[in-house]
């Protein structure tokens, strides 16, 4: 993976006590000062010639604070290799802490970022068996359709790794969005008391231990778009749309309490396209209403993963 790895930049030393597993010992260059509540660290994978200044990256309202991190790539190609490592250790992380791992996945490009996973060695050292996967959204469309997250997701990558069939939670798609959504509820509502799913300690909401997210160029997440009454849910776990802006419109999605319960977040996200976004994201964009995305935050960590394009107005 590494190995095409130019230039590491911290903005700030990570202590050796908070390294976690997946977050190898980076090289230090000039450390300036940044706020507290700031990123954690960047590492740029890349041979950009003009890496992320500290200044961009100063004000980030609204956001995970100390629990994040930003790793931008010279291409996809790399940020896929380093997506797939960092997704197989906190599998194993979460394998071995608590016998089960729960990964929630969303629609669009994120699952062709996945695609390393199910190569050599993943395919074969990941513990499969004790993977848990679900949509952090989808469309109210038969499993079949070509809108459809599931189908997307199953071909590929669910049916290239030997995840069984029961720990593959779909929608049911016979029942309106509303049915489905209260039926996606009470199926997590089961995970709970059965403890396949944790409950945060905080919220008292489910805690995934990894959400895949991807974000849209009006920087929504999952089916939250900005601006949409549903950005601001408190009390349902899952809830649905008939108004996307985003076709299909009918779809259902998980709310923000339980998205910000999870332990990991990876925002995944790529091209010139969403470069605005990312940099309203970071704070460094005309005065704005918040956007979805600026209210990520998980328990643990967030981490964004970013190629070149989408960071390139950081
Ligand atoms: O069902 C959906 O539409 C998705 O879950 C949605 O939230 C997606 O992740 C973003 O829109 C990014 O999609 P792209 O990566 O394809 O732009």
């Amino acid at each position: 993976m590494a190995s095409a790895v130019s230039l590491s930049l911290s903005l700030r030393i990570i202590p050796p006590s908070s390294r976690t597993s997946h977050a190898p010992v980076i090289s230090h260059r000039s450390a300036p000062r940044v706020p507290p509540h700031s990123i954690k660290s960047i590492r740029i994978r890349t041979n950009l010639k003009s890496p992320i200044s500290a200044s961009a990256l100063k004000s980030t309202p609204g956001m995970a604070g100390e629990k994040k991190k930003v790793e931008v790539f010279d291409s996809e190609e790399l940020l896929a290799v380093q997506l797939a490592k960092y997704t197989a250790e906190l599998s194993e992380k979460f394998a071995k802490e608590r016998g089960a791992f729960t990964a929630v996945l969303s629609g669009g490009s994120l699952i062709n970022s996945l695609r390393k996973l199910c190569e050599a060695p993943y395919v074969d050292s990941v513990e499969w068996a004790k993977w848990h996967v679900f949509w952090v959204d989808e469309r109210v469309v038969p499993k079949d359709h070509e809108d459809s997250n599931y189908k997307l997701a199953y071909d590929g990558f669910l049916s290239k790794v030997p995840i069984p069939t029961g720990n593959v939670y779909a929608i049911n798609d016979a029942l309106s969005a509303e049915g489905a959504a209260d039926d996606y509820e009470t199926c997590l509502k089961h995970l709970v008391t059965n403890g396949v799913l944790a409950t945060s300690k905080t919220s008292g909401f489910p805690k995934f231990d990894l959400m895949l997210l991807g974000m849209g160029p009006d920087g929504h997440v999952a089916s939250l778009f900005p601006g949409h009454p549903l950005v601001n849910e408190k009390e349902k776990w899952v809830t649905f749309i008939k108004d996307s802006p985003k076709p299909p419109p009918e779809r259902i999605t998980f709310t923000f309490p339980v998205i910000n319960s999870s332990a990991y977040i990876a925002m995944v996200v790529n091209g010139a396209g969403k470069s605005g976004a990312v940099q309203t994201a970071f704070g460094n964009g005309e005065k704005s209403d918040t956007l979805p995305v600026q209210l990520v935050s998980p328990e643990d960590e967030l981490t964004w993963f970013l190629d070149k394009d989408a960071a390139s107005k950081l």
